[in-house]
């Protein structure tokens, strides 16, 4: 499976943030949910998941690449990271272990407490992307490698990913209610509303 995007210059923009300013706590938790589930699903997928990363990949976006087995990034100004402190949100726990399994802890630590956001060439420097090629190159990339994992043995990869996944699906798992409830508390904190009603206007001014 292929994640890609038909926006250009945008591989995904991340949650929407709409969805988490002025919302009622009913609506953020269903909001929430429907995201654990998703990710569940990908990030515990049994195919091979890979990400073509042909632009903007911040937050929720830098997510979804990072559970894939495999990411290539279109070389330029695209940007990938995690910016959530730069919003005045934090990355949930199962964000950032994502993050840990995928660029280790020292580099997580940085990433998230700066809210960084790498350009291509610096993320494949951290390892947060496989490859950096030319945009026209992305996709072409990404099938001539996932050609490669598909020469093995689909139950010995398969039985591979889910041992090293496990542990972390397992922990959202354990606490999915727990979690939804705790997204919605503080989302809905007013000094969280506050800071997301000043990121809108930052996104909404850029434009004019
Ligand atoms: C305890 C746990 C608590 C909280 C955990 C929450 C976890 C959150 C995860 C997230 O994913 S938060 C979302 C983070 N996303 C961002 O910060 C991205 C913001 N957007 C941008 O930086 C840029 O839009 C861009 C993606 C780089 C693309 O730039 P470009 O110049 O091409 O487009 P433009 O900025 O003009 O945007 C077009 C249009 O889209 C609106 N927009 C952009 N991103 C979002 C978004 N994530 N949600 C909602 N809307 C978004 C933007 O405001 C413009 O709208 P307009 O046309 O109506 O003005």
């Amino acid at each position: 499976m292929v994640l890609a995007s038909a926006a250009p210059g945008i591989f995904s923009a991340g949650l929407d943030i709409l969805e988490m300013y002025q919302s009622t706590p009913e609506r953020c938790v269903a909001f929430w949910r429907a995201l654990q589930d998703a990710w569940l699903n990908l990030y515990g997928s049994r195919l091979i998941t890979m990400a073509a990363i042909e632009g903007h990949s911040p937050a929720g976006g830098c997510l979804l690449a990072m559970s894939c087995d495999y990411r290539v990034m279109a070389e330029g100004k695209f940007q990938i990271g995690l910016n959530e402190t730069k919003l005045g949100i934090v990355a949930p726990f199962w964000f950032t272990d994502v993050m840990l399994n995928t660029i280790g802890h020292r580099e997580t630590e940085k990433a998230l407490q700066l809210g960084a956001l790498y350009s291509a060439q610096q993320a494949l420097s951290i390892g947060l992307v496989d490859k950096v090629v030319p945009l026209a190159e992305v996709m072409p990339t990404v099938e001539g490698e996932l050609k490669n994992w598909l020469q093995i043995p689909a139950a010995a990869r398969v039985i591979t990913k889910t041992s090293m996944r496990k542990a972390v699906l397992d922990r959202l798992r354990s606490q999915k209610e727990k979690d939804a409830q705790f997204f919605a508390d503080f989302i809905n904190r007013d000094s969280v509303q506050k800071s997301l009603g000043m990121y809108i206007a930052s996104l909404q001014k850029k434009k004019n």
